[in-house]
């Protein structure tokens, strides 16, 4: 089946009891301020030190070597180095803000690190491609690496933050630890029966992303719960854009009682509506095209519900015929012109549980959520841009938070 299963109502089981984890609290920037540290360091100085101190004739010197090239931003690439950078900011009460990406960095990463910027006194950048949340037949090994023009745009950014006089820090450190620290007792495997050291949070691990992805948030909680405890973050910054992930991580910060704060930014798009995703580079010029059928979609169903429509059957039911016409519309080319997709579920949530619901809740508002599968193209032609790594299948989500009304 081309376009399938687009409505999973059938499964909705309103689960009451998680209302704080999920999204109604996803008010995009809002944040709870800390107290202010007891010693403000002056600015450039004390983000800089990289576990540096000053010698007797008040010479730098880093104990952590490598450095984003032509800057003093630290790449720590272990645990303890981590550790001996972060020590003094415990110490001078600097609020440290964590944004945790898998690199192939774009403008997505960027406004969480601006946001983390404008927060926080020292923003720690983390880029590791954490293969536990990667399924055996997922991506793990394409998956897009760009670590040196990562940096480069970090240090980019870093100087702009620094001569903005409205942030409170810019970027500190950038965390790129290898597996081996990650998983010290030795990495558990991606299997779903893997055994090992894991946090899983569920139900909401288990449904939409979890149900197609089985092992993906047990991946993502995991990985988080490590980051968080190695860099102890005032507060962490997560996209909108995996809203799912966004609802997980706040209830893992819920109910192991962790001190670090959850802030959700909102989703950068292209000007067409595509949300910014690492995996869009696998598009190439053909599907790219075709990608935007998901936001499109999920408009649709936004307007019905702005409308005043709250069946799911009604909102879910415009964002279906935005689908099923661009599948028509790519069917009716040639093979060599065309790219089909696949939607794996277009679905509208309870905001805090994440759950299906039969009608959106004015009062509360809704999550309207979807996933596509961009399918390899029909007969490639010769000289085509596919796409990163031969234009492999790609799964793209996206979202829109439904307010309350
Ligand atoms: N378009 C976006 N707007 C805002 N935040 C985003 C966007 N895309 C990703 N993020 C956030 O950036 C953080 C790191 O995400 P990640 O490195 O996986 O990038 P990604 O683009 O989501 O990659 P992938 O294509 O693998 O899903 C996550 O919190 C994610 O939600
Ligand atoms: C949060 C995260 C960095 C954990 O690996 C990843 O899932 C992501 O980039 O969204
Ligand atoms: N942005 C979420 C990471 C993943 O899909 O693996």
């Amino acid at each position: 089946m081309i376009a399938g299963n687009y409505n999973r109502i059938s499964r909705f089981a309103l689960k009451a009891g998680l209302a704080s984890c999920g999204l109604t609290v996803l008010k995009l920037v809002a944040f709870r301020p800390l107290p202010p540290p007891l010693s403000a360091a002056p600015r450039r100085s004390a983000s800089r030190l990289n576990g540096a101190s000053r010698n007797s004739t008040g010479r730098r010197r880093t104990m952590a070597g490598e450095t984003i090239p032509n800057t003093r931003i630290p790449i720590l690439r272990s645990v303890p180095s981590l550790r001996s950078w972060r020590r003094p900011y415990m110490v001078n009460q600097r609020i440290v803000g964590l944004v945790p990406t898998m690199g192939a960095l774009h403008k997505g990463h960027i406004s969480l690190i601006r946001q983390a910027a404008r927060e926080c006194h020292e923003v720690v950048i983390s880029i590791y491609v954490n293969p536990a949340q990667f399924g055996i037949k997922e991506d793990l090994a394409s998956y897009p690496v760009t670590f040196d023009s990562d940096v480069a745009e970090l240090a980019r950014l870093d100087r702009e933050l620094v001569d903005d006089g409205g942030n409170l820090g810019h970027i500190s450190a950038v965390f790129a630890p290898t597996t081996a620290d990650m998983y010290p007792s030795g990495f558990p495997g991606q299997e779903v029966d893997s055994t090992g050291s894991f946090v899983t949070i569920t139900p909401v691990s288990n449904i939409l992303e979890g149900a197609s992805r089985p092992t993906f948030f047990r991946g993502v909680a995991t990985v988080c719960m490590k980051l968080f405890n190695a860099v102890q973050p005032d507060r962490a910054y997560f996209g909108q854009k995996d809203v799912q992930q966004a609802v997980v991580i706040r209830k893992m910060e819920r109910d192991f009682l962790l001190p670090t704060e959850i802030v959700i930014g909102p989703t950068m798009r292209e000007q067409d509506g595509l949300a910014l995703s690492s995996r869009n580079v696998y598009l190439g010029t053909r599907r790219r095209a075709v990608a935007t059928v998901l936001s499109s979609a999920l408009q649709a169903a936004e307007k019905a519900y702005a409308s005043g429509k709250t069946a799911t059957s009604a909102i879910l039911g415009a964002a279906n015929q935005v689908a099923s016409r661009e599948l028509q519309d790519q069917l009716a080319l040639k093979p060599k012109e065309r790219a089909l997709f696949e939607v794996d579920y277009l679905a509208l949530s309870d905001p805090e549980t994440m759950e299906e619901v039969e009608a959106a809740d004015p009062s509360k508002g809704a999550i309207l959520t979807g996933a596509i599968r961009m399918l390899q193209v029909q007969d490639p032609q010769e000289g085509e841009d596919l796409g990163h790594s031969g234009g492999p299948l790609v799964r793209l989500i996206d979202n829109i938070i439904l307010q309350p009304r």
